[in-house]
């Protein structure tokens, strides 16, 4: 059988029960590590689940995935994903190699950023299409994500921003040279993401295009969500852009139009002017 695991999103102890009894019966164990990382390492994770991890990074998930699948028609392998396995959408692929192998699979599932965000207080049920938003480079400052949020913003839906990780990756020089050195991993955090953003809103008025969000839109930061140290703040776009959660890994909400109650519990995390964005419509709900 092959085992798709989710780990949760705090710690080593996240697994479910029926996870770590899995993992304890498997020939071999892989742990995924380039979509998510949780706030502890491979070692922790091998301390507390009591064997060894094999370490699957993109190069051996994309171009070895049949190694990753060998023999588990015979016998059991299991591969740990941080959060629910199906919360990258990178994971169906093995699914399908699975199943064309005529191996069988199995999925025990685990929160996922897509819904433990819910911890802000915003309602999952009013959220539109997730974006991501990748570093930029001096050439290369790719807007797309901006329109995906305008999208969901003109319906009045949140977006959820999850933020770009670098692991393994070459410089340039490096790469031309065919040097196998790699670069120490970078994580988005809630400022850089904002600056990004700040950054699209300013080129859209320049080219006199009407602001789909601006300086004051209501946002809300998180940091290492399911965590002890887990942090939220509500504020501006603008406030983002200064604030420091800390350690990775950080996700940004762009509200969108806001239930009463939802208001209220952004409240939780805000500085009293943090909301002052808002303003309530017709309807009793509130935009920024
Ligand atoms: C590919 S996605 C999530 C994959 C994971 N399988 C899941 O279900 O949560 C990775 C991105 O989610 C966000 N993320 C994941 N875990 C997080 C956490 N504990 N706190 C805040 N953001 C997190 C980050 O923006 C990160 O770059």
């Amino acid at each position: 059988m092959f085992y798709l695991i989710g780990l949760g999103l705090g710690d080593a102890k996240d697994i479910t029960v029926k996870g770590l009894e899995v993992i304890k019966q498997c020939s071999r164990v892989y742990l995924e590590a380039y979509t998510s990382i949780l706030t502890v390492g491979k070692d922790a994770l091998e301390k507390y689940y009591g064997r060894e991890l094999i370490l699957a990074d993109r190069d051996m998930v994309e171009q070895e995935a049949d190694e990753i699948l060998k023999g588990a028609d015979v016998s059991d392998v299991a591969f740990l994903v941080v959060g629910d396995p199906f919360g990258a959408t990178t994971h169906s692929d093995l699914v399908l190699r699975a199943v064309n192998a005529g191996i069988k699979y199995r999925v025990i599932h685990n929160a996922s950023i897509l819904n433990a965000v819910g911890c802000c207080g915003l309602q999952l049920y009013n959220f539109g299409e997730t974006v991501s938003i990748v570093f930029w480079t001096d050439s290369w400052k790719p807007e797309s994500f901006y329109d995906k949020i305008k999208k969901n913003r003109d319906m009045g839906m949140h977006t959820l921003c999850l933020l770009d990780i670098k692991v393994k990756e070459q410089s340039m020089e490096n790469l031309m040279r065919g040097r196998k050195v790699y670069e120490p991993p970078r994580f988005m955090s809630v400022a850089q993401a904002a600056e990004q953003l700040l950054e699209v809103v300013q080129n859209r008025r320049e080219r006199a295009e009407e602001p789909a969000i601006t300086e004051n839109t209501v946002c809300v930061g998180l940091a290492r969500v399911g965590a002890d140290d887990q942090a939220v703040r509500a504020g501006s776009l603008h406030e983002m852009a200064a604030c420091d959660l800390g350690a990775p890994l950080h996700s940004m909400i762009i509200t969108g139009r806001l239930h009463p109650l939802e208001v209220d519990m952004l409240k939780l995390f805000s500085s009293p002017e943090g909301l002052s964005g808002l303003k309530m419509t017709d309807s009793s709900t509130y935009v920024s």
